[in-house]
């Protein structure tokens, strides 16, 4: 049979045929494979008949994560907040160049619209050609938007610790009831509410990942850029790379460069460009033979 990894704990997987979840161990055969199997696998399994079975094969992916660990993501839904926490931007714009290195397609979605507006972050993200959206878990504006944006789709909700990823999902559909914290507790003791990727079926259709939120050191090698690949990750680039007077242009301060101009013009979000820059040092330090 098949079906989606719903959750990954101690050794289980908790395949979802659609019908019914069945709580798989790996087999012997699955270690050939070589892989580890992840929350969003589409997996071949043989259910035993008492809601136990056999996980046998991961089937091909489209996509995989490592931070969240997760597989076969239509989108990402990138969580942020200008009331505590404030989401630095340079978070959102390195996760977000992750996901189009993958091609994997973002939502920006700013949360606490009650305490604070995020009109400011907001119109950065919607300038740079992100589906972009306002929201409050606590009052539920926005949630109407955000339910069409996930329907039919598998998105993985990720964002800084405490932004409201949990909360957010509690809103979307009455039969999710996930623990929430407190914002200052957790940043306190750097306590996250949410330890494990898990997905869920919601009622309008989605399923979405919720994931544990993630801090300004959290990326792994592995999933650091290319130095050269990195203006690809930057979508809103793309209609200036080619134009560079280099081929070799790196946009950061090179004489000719078109992106450069078009962030003079006002074409490119100036907090954009500083995090392409930022991850662009990050990228150079890192010699090939330390990615994996
Ligand atoms: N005022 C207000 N508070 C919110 C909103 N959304 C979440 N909160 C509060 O923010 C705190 C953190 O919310 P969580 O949903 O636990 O945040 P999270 O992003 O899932 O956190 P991690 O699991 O640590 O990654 C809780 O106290 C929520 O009640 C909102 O829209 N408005
Ligand atoms: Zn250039």
């Amino acid at each position: 049979m098949e079906g989606i990894i719903m959750k990954a704990l101690s050794g289980f997987y908790y395949v979802d045929d659609g019908q019914t979840v069945t709580t798989c161990r790996g087999r012997g055969k699955l270690r050939h494979q070589k892989v580890t199997p992840l929350v969003g696998d589409r997996v071949e399994f043989t259910p035993l008949g008492d809601g136990s079975g056999s996980l046998d094969r991961i089937l091909p992916r489209k996509n995989q994560f490592y931070r969240p660990a997760v597989a076969n993501i239509d989108q990402l839904v990138i969580i942020a907040s200008q009331a505590i926490p404030v989401t630095d931007p340079f978070l959102i714009d390195r996760v977000a160049a992750i996901a189009q290195s993958r091609d994997c397609p973002c939502v920006i979605c700013v949360n606490k619209c009650d305490l604070e507006p995020g009109d400011d972050l907001a119109a950065i993200y919607a300038a740079a050609g992100f589906p972009t959206l306002k929201v409050s878990a606590q009052t539920g504006e926005g949630m109407d938007e955000l339910r069409a944006l996930i329907a039919g789709k598998v998105s993985a909700f990720t964002g800084n610790s405490g932004v409201g990823k949990s909360s957010i999902l509690n809103a979307l559909d009455d039969q999710v009831d996930l623990a929430t914290g407190d914002v200052s507790e957790k940043l306190g003791r750097g306590r996250h509410t949410t330890r494990h990727v898990e997905l869920f079926r919601l009622g309008c259709g989605a399923v979405v990942a919720d994931t544990p939120g993630f801090s300004s050191f959290d990326v792994d090698r592995m999933e650091l850029m290319r130095k050269e690949e990195l203006a690809r990750c930057f979508p809103e680039f793309a209609p200036y790379v080619d134009q560079c007077q280099f081929q070799d242009c790196a946009h950061v301060k090179e004489k000719g460069c078109a992106v450069l101009a078009a962030l003079k013009r006002g074409e490119i979000q100036p907090t954009r460009h500083a995090s392409y820059v930022r991850l662009y040092e990050q990228a150079k330090a890192i010699p090939d033979w330390e990615r994996k």
